[in-house]
């Protein structure tokens, strides 16, 4: 009897979503279970690859014309993917035309995906010289980046020739921090006879002495030896003489840099309290219950969140709750840290890989009870869930634009479904697509109509810029804006900025000829950036010196256009000298916690204004805040995208939310050039439902999602032409099955034609219901995959987030 395990292979270029057979070897029958990773040997030759156990089949009668190759190695002693997430990835891989080994991939910590490292040997026919140069005294040389070009090349030559032999092996990136602990091992009496006959010079050893004679308790040695000021070589004599004894324990790395404190619930509102015992209750009766919490910026939707998931953990269940892009608000995790302490555990971009590794081996062993992450931490491995949380649902970064291309909420609605346990969508302005499926009863809304102060919403004004040209001088900043902002230095109030950047960026141009400079491998001009002096490309990453001189009519009249935050900011300190100002965007949050540490200096006092990108716009709660700006409130309007408006209103909304949340009221000044358009005039109000109404109109008009369903089709490759042909094949493929119904936008050039050196044409499909649709798609990408060697790349969106 043979025992064989389905592997889900990883080859990069070869992929398919049918497992592949295995043999298990003797040493490894009974042990294999599904989710564990093992090594297995690939295609012909010495080639191996890391794979997924996927089903373990102990009587299986193998076909005997087949041969069958044999399982290397086992990677983990457990499974490290359970039940529930084999079997959410392959959900993903079909909902988002992606392959299994991604989604399982893409669930996992980096630190636990594949790296394979490439050795090469000689054979007996390499000349000595030869050998003696490449692999000197070695018998097996590593192949990777440090090698030279003439090397790599030499090397390309001889495997040709069959002159060397080529060995992958897959190595484990996994790294356990380790720490050495210290413990006395001696009596304090035999400690203390050991102090006495020490010689007078021995200084260090005698500090040593002293302290663990006073100490009778576990240190780690870094502690111990930074305490005495002692090298590791006192430590390891005291260990020679057997004083005490070292020994390495897993620890983990502490990804948190502040402490918080410990909050308690808060009495609960009426509305809050309706919106906790609703979510409650769903998560007692173990119904798998979808909510929307639809409530005013300001309306302590948080509390809500904090008290549903306490009572999950009072079940003995336990919490997920996403956010978008956490590193953007430590406040919220402070929250979540404050309520629940040590049993958080937090996964964001923002960890190092090392502790992004620990988080997820605590939450793997049921050491965290709660979950707080942005978009892939939905995939966080709880086992136990009783309510998932989706905060500020509406916001796009849920969305990866990378294989698989998922949803968060999808997935969140997918995990609660699993575990029988509610789900919270939490908006003050939903996307469309939720607010849609509240309509039709497919969620049930909760409403928080009321700011928890029972402040009004602040007032806003519409300041229109075109105006203010005609009667000022060029600035960044309107009258009534600018005497707001002196009106809060006088009173001591604090002040946010926000600089729209989306769908602009400064660039430089010839005054003379008008000359922009390009990207050259995209067609996209450069962006300024003053703090490395450089112009760089936002795709692809090139980036040159600023020009001061025209490239292409010699001109000396080079100027810089567009306002980045850094002019801004000069600008306002020539206003406002007085004005403290902290600056946040791209180039002042880069380094690890900086974000944490502006905040924190300004919920300190440390300054009167922050000025920022859409990064200030969400969830950020502070007290003094009286005043809000948004400097350019339509830079995202004229995008030919069917989101743009839905965007913008979001955006000014949820901005204006940051001011008067607490006792003293707000008051809000939106710059426009476009004073009449209906995003802009409904953001004065911040009427989300007025909004919605309307916007759905125009949605149903255009047979835009909601009404429609769509999928983008991108394709691209280094020859234009390529592309362009594979476009037309696609979308005759795709024409024969389509019904009358679905509409189909293109193709046409990508909205950026060129990145990166390679050519892109897209497709728009816009559908209500195309049962064929799925396996044509499949049957595309699978045809793509076949051609990717000659250079084509082609990638399917479900439900893209723009059309662009
Ligand atoms: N029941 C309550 N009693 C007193 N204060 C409360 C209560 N609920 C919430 N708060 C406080 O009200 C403030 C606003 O709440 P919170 O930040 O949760 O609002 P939100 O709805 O999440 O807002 P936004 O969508 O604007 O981020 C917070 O400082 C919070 O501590
Ligand atoms: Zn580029
Ligand atoms: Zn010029």
């Amino acid at each position: 009897m043979t025992q064989i395990a389905e592997v889900i292979v990883d080859v990069p270029t070869m992929q398919t979503n049918t497992p592949y057979s295995y043999e298990i070897p003797p040493a490894l029958v009974d042990q294999l279970q599904p989710g564990m990773r093992v090594v297995v040997p690939f295609g012909n030759g010495s080639r191996k690859v890391q794979g997924f156990v996927w089903q373990v089949k102990p009587d299986a009668k193998p076909d005997p014309d087949v041969v069958l190759k044999t399982i290397d190695t086992v990677m983990d002693p457990a499974p490290i993917v359970n039940a529930e997430l084999m079997q959410l990835s392959d959900w993903l891989a079909h909902t988002t035309y992606a392959f299994t080994i991604t989604c399982l991939q893409t669930m996992l910590p980096n630190a636990l995906k594949a790296k394979y490292q490439k050795w090469v040997s000689p054979t007996e026919q390499l000349a000595a010289n030869i050998r003696q140069q490449l692999f000197g005294d070695q018998s097996e040389l590593l192949w990777d980046d440090s090698l030279s070009t003439d090397t790599v090349k030499q090397l390309l030559a001889l495997n040709r020739q069959h002159l060397i032999t080529v060995r992958y092996e897959v190595s484990n990136q996994s790294k356990v921090k380790k720490m050495m602990m210290i413990k006395p091992a001696m009596t304090v009496s035999e400690l203390t006879a050991a102090r006495s006959s020490l010689r007078k010079t021995a200084v260090k050893q005698a500090t040593l002495l002293d302290y663990l004679i006073d100490h009778r308790d576990t240190i780690s040695q870094p502690d111990l030896e930074h305490q005495l000021k002692l090298s590791s070589s006192s430590l390891k004599t005291g260990e020679a003489n057997g004083w005490l004894t070292r020994k390495a324990v897993e620890v983990y790395r502490d990804p948190f840099q502040t402490a918080v404190v410990k909050t308690k619930p808060l009495k609960l509102n009426p509305d809050q309290n309706k919106a906790v015992s609703a979510i409650c209750s769903a998560t007692d009766h173990e119904q798998s219950e979808t909510f929307l919490l639809e409530g005013v910026t300001g309306s302590g939707k948080t509390e809500v969140y904090l008290q549903a998931m306490a009572n999950a953990l009072s079940q003995g269940k336990q919490a997920l709750m996403l956010v978008p892009e956490i590193s953007l608000t430590p406040q919220i995790v402070g929250r979540v840290r404050g309520r629940f302490g040590k049993q958080v555990a937090v996964l964001h971009s923002g960890l190092s890989s090392g502790e992004r590794f620990d988080e997820w081996r605590r939450i793997q062993r049921g050491e965290a009870q709660v979950v707080v992450g942005a978009r892939s931490a939905v995939f966080a491995p709880l086992t136990h869930l009783g309510v998932i949380i989706v905060d500020e649902e509406h916001e796009g970064s849920y969305k990866q634009e990378d294989n698989p291309r998922y949803h968060a909420r999808d997935v969140a609605l997918w995990r609660g479904r699993y575990h029988h346990c509610p789900v919270v969508l939490g908006s003050a302005t939903p996307s469309l697509e939720s607010r849609a499926r509240a309509e039709k009863n497919v969620y049930t809304r909760l409403l928080l109509p009321n700011r928890v102060n029972h402040q009004a919403l602040p007032q806003v004004t519409i300041v229109d810029m075109t105006e203010e040209l005609r009667h000022h001088k060029e600035s960044n900043f309107s009258g009534v804006l600018l005497q707001a902002l002196q009106t809060r230095l006088e009173r001591g109030e604090q002040s946010l900025l926000m600089l729209n950047r989306r769908g602009y960026s400064s660039f430089v141009m010839c005054r003379d000829c008008g000359f922009v400079l390009q990207c050259p491998n995209c067609d996209i001009s450069l962006t300024l950036h003053m703090d490395t002096k450089t112009m760089k490309c936002h795709y692809c990453g090139h980036e040159e010196p600023i020009p001061h001189v025209c490239p292409n009519c010699h001109g000396h009249h080079i100027r810089y256009y567009g306002t980045g935050t850094q002019k801004v900011e000069q600008e306002l300190t020539e206003l406002l000298p007085t004005a403290r100002v902290i600056r946040m965007d791209v180039d002042t949050t880069r380094r690890k916690g900086a974000h944490e540490r502006l905040l924190k200096r300004f919920g300190d006092h440390q300054a009167d204004i922050l000025l920022g990108t859409q990064m200030i716009a969400k969830g950020l709660d502070f007290p003094d805040v009286t005043l809000v700006g948004v400097l350019n409130a339509d830079t995202a309007l004229g995008l030919p995208d069917f989101r743009a408006s839905e965007r913008t209103f979001q955006l000014l909304t949820q901005v204006s939310g940051r001011a008067g949340r607490a006792s003293k009221p707000g008051q809000v000044f939106i710059q426009t050039y476009n004073p009449d358009h209906y995003a802009i005039q409904l953001a004065k109000t911040q009427n989300y439902e007025q909004f919605f109404g309307r916007e759905m109109q125009l949605r149903h008009r255009g047979n835009y999602p909601p009404y429609y369903f769509a999928v983008k089709l991108t394709v691209s490759d280094v020859e234009e032409r390529k592309a362009a042909e594979a476009m037309v094949k696609i979308v005759r493929q795709l024409k024969t099955i389509l019904s009358p119904q679905a509409i189909i936008l293109g193709p046409t050039p990508g909205a950026i034609a060129r990145v990166n050196k390679r050519y892109y044409y897209q497709l728009v499909i816009k559908y209500k219901r195309e049962s064929q649709l799925d396996s044509a798609l499949f049957k595309i990408l699978g045809q793509a995959q076949k051609q990717s060697r000659g250079g084509l790349q082609i990638a399917i969106d479900r439900n893209p987030m723009s059309f662009m």
